[in-house]
C-alpha cells in the first residue's frame, strides 16, 4: 500500500498556483492533496474523488468560496469545510456560515503551522463526528443495559454547563443570544462576548466551549486585568527552569495550558499594549516560546474574549489594536444587562435560591412572593452577581427555610440602586437600552416603566393599571408577555 494511502485527503480551491503550491508544501506530509483553480475543476475533482478536508479561498472567478462551499455541503455534506480571506471579506463569511456550514475561516496572510494545526483539527473533529454517529448508531443498536450507560455517561458530560442551565424566563432576550452562542460554538471561531460585569458573560463562553468540537478538552480563564507587564511573557507562554531567578521548574503558560480546547480571555478592554501585542502574535502564528525556550512550541487553542467594555470605542480612541480586535470579534455576542430582562430574575432567583441554599446548609430554602416582588423591583447594576450576594445574605439572615423581604439590604427593599451611594448605579437603572434591535429595546423599556409602576404601587394591579391607562386585564397579559408576574 502506498503510504500518502493511508493520509486523509484534502482538496485546496485557489486561482492563485503560488498560493496553491505554498499550501501544497504546508500540508503534504500530513495530507494527500488534491487541487483546483475553481468551483469547476473542484466539482469535477469531487465527482470522483471522496476527501476529508476542503480549504478553499473566498475570492475566486465564477463562484465566491462560501457559495461553492455551500453547494459542497449539499452534495457531499461529510467533508469539512474551511475558507481562506482577508479582513474586508468576513462579513460575507459569516452570513454565509450557517448555509455553507464552514468549519473554520482562516485569515489572510496565513502562517503555515498555524494553518497546518487548523486543518489537523479539522480533520481530528471530523473523525471525532464520525464516531459520533457510530456511538449513536450503537446506541440504537446495542443492548439496553449498554444503551443506557453510554447515553447517561453522554449526557452527564453535556448537562453540567448546557445552555440550558443557563436560567431564563421563557420571553428572555438571552434565549435569542443562546441560540446564537450555540450556533457559533460549532465552529472554530473567535468570539467576543460584550456586557457588564456579573450578567453571565463567563457562562456563556463555557457553555459554547462545552457544546464544541473541543468540548473534551480545557477551558482555562485568565483575568488579563490582573496580569502586570512584568509577568506578561512568562504567564502567556510560560517559561523553562533557571531562566529567571525564581524559575524553578519548567512552568506551562497560558496557551499551553489551553492547547486543545479554549481560552477564555475576561477584561481583554482593560489590557496593555504589550499584551495585546503579544496575544496578537500567538493568533497569528499558531506558536508560543516560552521564556528560556530553544524554539518555539505549536498551539491549537479557540480563544473566547470578554469585557464590559465598549471595545469598538476603545479601538477609535486607539486605546485597543484594531488588529487584534478583528482577531478576537469573529462572532460578537452581547449579553444584556439584567434589568433589561426582567423576565429573568424569577427563575434565576429561584436557581440561586436552591444552590446558595445547598451551599450554605440549607437546601430547603425558598423565596416567598413578597421578597420575590421586591428583587423584580431593584435594577441591580450588579447583575447577577449582586442577585447572588444578596440572596445568600438573605439565607444566611432567614429564621427558617421561607426567605422573607425584610432580610435583603435597604437599597433591594427600597428598589433603588441609588442606596447604594453609587450614582452611577442609579443613573444606569433609568438608562436607556444599550442594544438590541429598536423592538427589543422599546420591550426593554416597557418592562422598565411596567416594573417602576408596579412597584410604586406594591404590585397593585387595579391601580398600576389605572395610572398607565391600562385595563387590568391589558396590564396583565403585559405582566404575563415581559416575565414581570413571579
Ligand atoms: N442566567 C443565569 N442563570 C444562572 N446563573 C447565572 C446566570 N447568569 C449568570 N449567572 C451566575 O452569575 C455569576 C456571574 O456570572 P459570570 O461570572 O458569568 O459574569 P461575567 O459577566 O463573566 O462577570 P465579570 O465581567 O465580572 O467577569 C456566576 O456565578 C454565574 O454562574
Amino acid at each position: 500500500m502506498n503510504l500518502s494511502d493511508s493520509l486523509p485527503s484534502i482538496l485546496v480551491v485557489d486561482d492563485e498556483v503560488h498560493s496553491q503550491a505554498a499550501m501544497r508544501r504546508t500540508l503534504d506530509e500530513d495530507f494527500t492533496v488534491f487541487t483546483a483553480s475553481d468551483a469547476d475543476e473542484a466539482r469535477a475533482l469531487l465527482e470522483r474523488q471522496a476527501v476529508s478536508v476542503i480549504l478553499c479561498d473566498q475570492r475566486m472567478p465564477g463562484l465566491t468560496g462560501v457559495a461553492f462551499l455551500k453547494e459542497v455541503r449539499e452534495r457531499w455534506p461529510d467533508t469539512v469545510r474551511i475558507v481562506i480571506s482577508g479582513y474586508t471579506d468576513t462579513e460575507d463569511i459569516i452570513a454565509g456560515i450557517n448555509d455553507a456550514g464552514i468549519y473554520q475561516y482562516i485569515l489572510k496572510p496565513w502562517v503555515p503551522d498555524h494553518l497546518l494545526q487548523t486543518v489537523r483539527t479539522a480533520a481530528e473533529a471530523q473523525t471525532l463526528q464520525r464516531s459520533m454517529n457510530q456511538l449513536d448508531l450503537e446506541l440504537r443498536t446495542s443492548t439496553p443495559v449498554l444503551r443506557q450507560r453510554v447515553a447517561h455517561k453522554l449526557a452527564q458530560a453535556r448537562s453540567v454547563f448546557d445552555f440550558e442551565r443557563i436560567e431564563r424566563g421563557s420571553n428572555s432576550p438571552l434565549n435569542a443570544v443562546c441560540s446564537m452562542a450555540e450556533r457559533v460554538a460549532r465552529y472554530d471561531l473567535s468570539v467576543l462576548v460584550l456586557g457588564e460585569s456579573g450578567s453571565g458573560k463567563e457562562l456563556i463562553a463555557r457553555a459554547i466551549h462545552y457544546a464544541s468540537p473541543r468540548g473534551g478538552g480545557p477551558f482555562v480563564v485568565e483575568n488579563c486585568a490582573a496580569i502586570p507587564d512584568t509577568l506578561l511573557e512568562s504567564e502567556l507562554f510560560g517559561h523553562k527552569r533557571g531562566s529567571f531567578t525564581g524559575a524553578y521548574e519548567d512552568r506551562p503558560g497560558l496557551f499551553q495550558r489551553a492547547n486543545g480546547g479554549t481560552v477564555f480571555l475576561d477584561e481583554i478592554g482593560e489590557t496593555s499594549p504589550a499584551f495585546q501585542v503579544r496575544v496578537l502574535r500567538v493568533l497569528q502564528e499558531g506558536e508560543v516560546r516560552p521564556v528560556g525556550a530553544a524554539r518555539p512550541v505549536p498551539v491549537n487553542v479557540r480563544v473566547i474574549a470578554a469585557t464590559h467594555r465598549d471595545l469598538e470605542q476603545r479601538v477609535h480612541e486607539g486605546l485597543f489594536r484594531k488588529d487584534l480586535y478583528y482577531r478576537l470579534a469573529g462572532v460578537s455576542i452581547t449579553v444584556p444587562p439584567l434589568r433589561e430582562r426582567a423576565g429573568d430574575i424569577a427563575p434565576i432567583a429561584r436557581r440561586l435560591v436552591r444552590d446558595v441554599g445547598a451551599e450554605l446548609g440549607r437546601p430547603g430554602a425558598t423565596l416567598n412572593d413578597e421578597a420575590l416582588a421586591c428583587l423584580m423591583g431593584y435594577p441591580w447594576p450588579g447583575n447577577i452577581r449582586e442577585l447572588r450576594n444578596e440572596i445568600a445574605r438573605a439565607v444566611a439572615l432567614s429564621d427558617g427555610d421561607e426567605i422573607q423581604a425584610q432580610t435583603f439590604s435597604l437599597r433591594v427593599l427600597h428598589g433603588q440602586a441609588g442606596l447604594a451611594a453609587s450614582g452611577q448605579a442609579a443613573d444606569q437603572a433609568l438608562s436607556l437600552p444599550s442594544s438590541g434591535t429598536l423592538s427589543e429595546r422599546l420591550d426593554a423599556i416597557e418592562t422598565m416603566v411596567l416594573r417602576e409602576t408596579l412597584l410604586r404601587h406594591r404590585w397593585n394591579k387595579t391601580h398600576a393599571a389605572r395610572e398607565l391607562g391600562l385595563s387590568r386585564v391589558g396590564l396583565r397579559g403585559k405582566m404575563v408577555r415581559f416575565g414581570l408576574e413571579g
